[in-house]
């Protein structure tokens, strides 16, 4: 929690007037999300691309000036979570459910930063199941089929019923084991037809914010 708080506080402050931000979803990203607040209160001009309803939500309570993705060509800044990121900046994203979105809004952001605590930062990725987003009335002949390529996939639950995304899909997490080559794995499942995005988020990440007990560390991406 501490290091999530140090991390969202640090990144927050790389944000500058006149910028059009897109915000991220997650417990780290709300730390940012709630600093963006404190700082619009103080002055600071911005206007912000959400990638998530619970983003949307907690942006508009705090009083961001909220615009639609479809009205954004450009995005200056965005900040987002991860559930992992390796050395190369690559990462897997979509443990919340917002990869979609958040793919899209990465897409068009001149620099894209990511707040993690020191546990997300891993040698390599496939620790954490790797969330696909995927049309919901295939996900029993997807399962299927990713289960003859070897890997274990899961259909996200929320209670009783399927976990659906804001977009209205539904989720696999897959058991991938440590990933080797994210970009092939990323290629192959999105020809897979049905496979609407992956959690796979190659170089995405220009700056990695590292929260620590004390503070919190930028890393670069050197790409
Ligand atoms: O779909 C959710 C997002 O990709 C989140 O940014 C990611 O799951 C990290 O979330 P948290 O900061 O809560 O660990």
């Amino acid at each position: 929690m501490e290091e999530k708080r140090h991390a969202g506080i640090l990144a927050a402050s790389f944000v500058k007037d006149g910028m059009t931000v897109g915000l991220g979803t997650g417990s780290t990203v709300y730390h940012v999300i709630v600093r963006l607040g404190e700082r619009v209160k103080e002055g600071l001009r911005i206007r912000c691309v959400s990638t998530s309803e619970a983003t949307t939500e907690l942006a508009e309570s705090l009083g961001l000036d909220l615009i639609p993705m479809s009205e954004v060509l450009n995005i200056d800044m965005t900040i987002d979570g991860a559930d992992e990121v390796d050395r190369s900046c690559n990462g897997i994203k979509g443990g919340g459910g917002a990869l979609l979105h958040e793919k899209l809004v990465a897409d068009i952001s001149r620099i894209v930063v990511w707040v993690v605590d020191s546990s997300k930062i891993v040698e390599r990725l496939g620790a954490f199941p790797l969330p696909i987003e995927i049309v919901p009335f295939f996900h029993m002949q997807l399962i299927s089929k990713l289960e003859g390529m070897g890997f274990s996939p899961r259909l996200r639950m929320s209670g009783s019923c399927p976990f659906t995304t804001d977009e209205n899909n539904y989720i696999i997490d897959l058991e991938t084991g440590f990933i080797e080559d994210p970009e092939g794995l990323h290629r192959k499942l999105k020809l897979m037809p049905g496979v609407i995005e992956t959690g796979l988020f190659i170089t995405t990440a220009d700056i990695v914010v590292v929260g620590s007990k004390d503070g919190a560390k930028v890393l670069r991406n050197t790409r």
